[in-house]
């Protein structure tokens, strides 16, 4: 059981400021994903938690107490790196019992805490091979054991997943989900660069941009309510489209023209000094469908589909060759290119940034 505290946590590399101020507030048990584009300084924030970075200024706290100063193998936190850092020449029991034995815990607990990590982890018959005669699914597998038989407070994952195939990274996401089923108390904090990985395994994402958090929720919360426009495009694939627009009403209810299509009411209220202002309309590529009547809010042409079998990417061109809108069609709906098509979403799949790139839920 471990609460996680971040009190306004600062690195910089000389002259060169990393994170700008962290602030995070973490719960026992909880799966913590962090993302961001590269160099937004998410391994920085990680290893700065387990100790292997120094942070400049700010506090961070297990359970309340301050760890600034406590040693990385004194802080009750393991790590799983990308390179899965294996000593090539011990076996897998070895590697997961070295710690242990530099800790020197007795030899029957060493010996009952890596059989029960090989269970969890299906590697029970693989525990006298030598890495390299194992494969990259494998590997992780040992250094993730190699991790809980420390029996650690807080786990923190580094892009485990990313020297695996597409195959294997699916089959050793699951088996992480399942490791963190099996381990609720222990809290867990993953990095990736990995959209699914983010969604399906957090119970809260945090999305970091340029050192800074941009949003902090749940995976569903940051897909249906992006708090600014950067979130509204890192967070779901494609990315959301995103239009240029005026408030034409504004009040309870927004009514907004855009470029490429009629008129809408947006349900999302805005204050009267905003008629006027200029916004960015967002919609997702999959909250789009194609309409016939006079309903819609965009009108375009199909200029090129891509298709995935059990659904399509379809570019749509609206009037402005730079702003091509993607919709995410039924696979087995036929769409032509050079068709010209209309395209409606539900009201409450619609979202209005202001120009600072906020979206207007938040104000
Ligand atoms: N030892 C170092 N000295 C100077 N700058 C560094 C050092 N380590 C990292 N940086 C810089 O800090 C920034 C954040 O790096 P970091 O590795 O935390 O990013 P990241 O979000 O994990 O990126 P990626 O997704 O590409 O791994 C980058 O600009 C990087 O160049």
């Amino acid at each position: 059981m471990a609460d996680l505290t971040l009190r306004q946590i600062r690195k910089s590399y000389g002259s060169v400021d990393i994170l700008h101020g962290i602030d995070l507030d973490i719960r026992s048990g909880e799966f913590i994903v962090f993302v961001g584009p590269s160099g937004c300084g998410k391994s920085t924030l990680l290893r700065s938690i387990a100790g292997l970075e120094e942070i400049t200024s700010g506090d961070l706290c297990i359970d309340g107490e301050v760890i600034n100063d406590v040693p990385p193998s004194k802080r009750g936190i393991a790590m799983v790196f990308q390179s899965y850092a294996l000593y090539p020449h011990m076996t897998v029991y070895e590697n997961m019992a070295f710690g242990m034995r530099i800790a020197k815990v007795g030899k029957a607990e060493i010996d009952q805490r890596v059989k029960q990590a090989a269970e969890i982890l299906q590697l029970t018959k693989y525990l006298d091979r030598l890495p390299k005669a194992m494969s990259g699914g494998q590997r992780q597998r040992v250094a993730i054991g190699r991790a809980i038989v420390r029996n650690p407070k807080v786990f923190l994952f580094d892009e485990p997943l990313s020297n695996l195939d597409a195959a294997l990274r699916v089959a050793t996401r699951i088996e992480i989900a399942k490791l963190k089923e099996s381990m609720p108390n222990t809290t867990m904090i993953y990095v990736t660069h990995d959209q699914v990985e983010a969604m399906t395994l957090a119970d809260r994402i945090v999305v970091l941009k340029d050192g800074y958090v941009e949003q902090v929720g749940t995976p569903m919360d940051l897909y249906k309510r992006p708090g600014n426009l950067f979130v509204a495009q890192f967070i779901g694939s494609p990315a959301m489209n995103i239009v240029p627009a005026r408030i034409e009403t504004a009040g309870a209810t927004t009514a907004i023209s855009h470029i490429g299509g009629n008129k809408v009411n947006v349900p999302l209220p805005t204050p009267a000094s905003a008629k006027g202002a200029a916004v960015s309309f967002g919609v997702r590529p999959e909250d789009l469908f194609i309409v016939t009547g006079s309903d819609f809010l965009f009108e375009g042409k199909v200029d090129f589909v891509e298709q995935l079998g059990e659904v399509q990417l379809v570019y749509v061109d609206i009037g402005r060759a730079d702003l091509p809108l993607v919709t995410k069609l039924p696979g087995n709906l036929e769409v032509k290119r050079g068709a010209t098509v209309r395209l409606n979403a539900n009201p409450g799949d619609l979202h209005i940034f202001d120009a600072d790139g906020c979206s207007v839920l938040q104000q």
